[in-house]
């Protein structure tokens, strides 16, 4: 078996949904980047679509990640007004990703996750990593559980086991 790290922010908890779901069934190790800047109440939502848009730094908790050993990288990030969430942008930069496989997914409430993964992939490839799979979740009106059911879907669809033999 390989040894697999879910890499994710989360806001409310729809991505952590997801993170924990694959962790479960792929028997991997998560690890949640905790964004530093106060990001509750109307005033703190605008200035996170702020930076989201601009793709603006973030103070993040760990700073980076010792990825040495790992085999196989999931990374998921939440849809901030279509783009990455600050936090999934400033961790990126910090790793090293030469030779890494990374999957990505995002969560969006109903939109823009694919350009989330596409932003995602092209700063992964800047650093050497290599993208072998992705997938987005819609989260909108959709309780935990649902999210979970959402997750073992695509885990099935997607076949994303293969990936943990080897
Ligand atoms: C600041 C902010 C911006 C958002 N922008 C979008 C968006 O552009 N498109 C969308 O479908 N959902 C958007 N959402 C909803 C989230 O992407 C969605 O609820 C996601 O599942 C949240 O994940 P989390 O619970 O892990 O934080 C936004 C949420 C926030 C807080």
């Amino acid at each position: 078996m390989k040894k697999i790290l879910i890499i994710y922010y989360s806001k409310t908890k729809n991505t952590e949904t997801v993170a924990k779901t694959l962790a479960d069934e792929l028997s991997a190790e998560t690890v949640e980047i905790k964004d530093l800047k106060n990001r509750y109440g109307f005033l703190s939502n605008i200035g996170s679509i702020i930076d989201a848009i601009r793709e603006n730094k973030t103070r993040i908790e760990p700073e980076t990640i010792d990825l040495t050993g790992y085999d196989l990288l999931y990374m998921g990030s939440p849809t901030w007004a279509g783009k990455p969430a600050p936090a999934i942008i400033t961790i990126i930069d910090n790793l090293k990703l030469k030779g890494k496989d990374v999957i990505l997914f995002a969560t969006m409430g109903r939109q823009g996750g694919s350009n989330v993964i596409d932003r995602m992939a092209e700063k992964i490839k800047a650093r050497g990593g290599r993208i072998i799979n992705s997938f987005t979740i819609k989260t909108g009106g959709k309780q935990f559980n649902e999210i979970k059911e959402d997750t073992l879907k695509v885990i099935a669809e997607k076949d994303l086991k293969i990936y943990s033999i080897g």
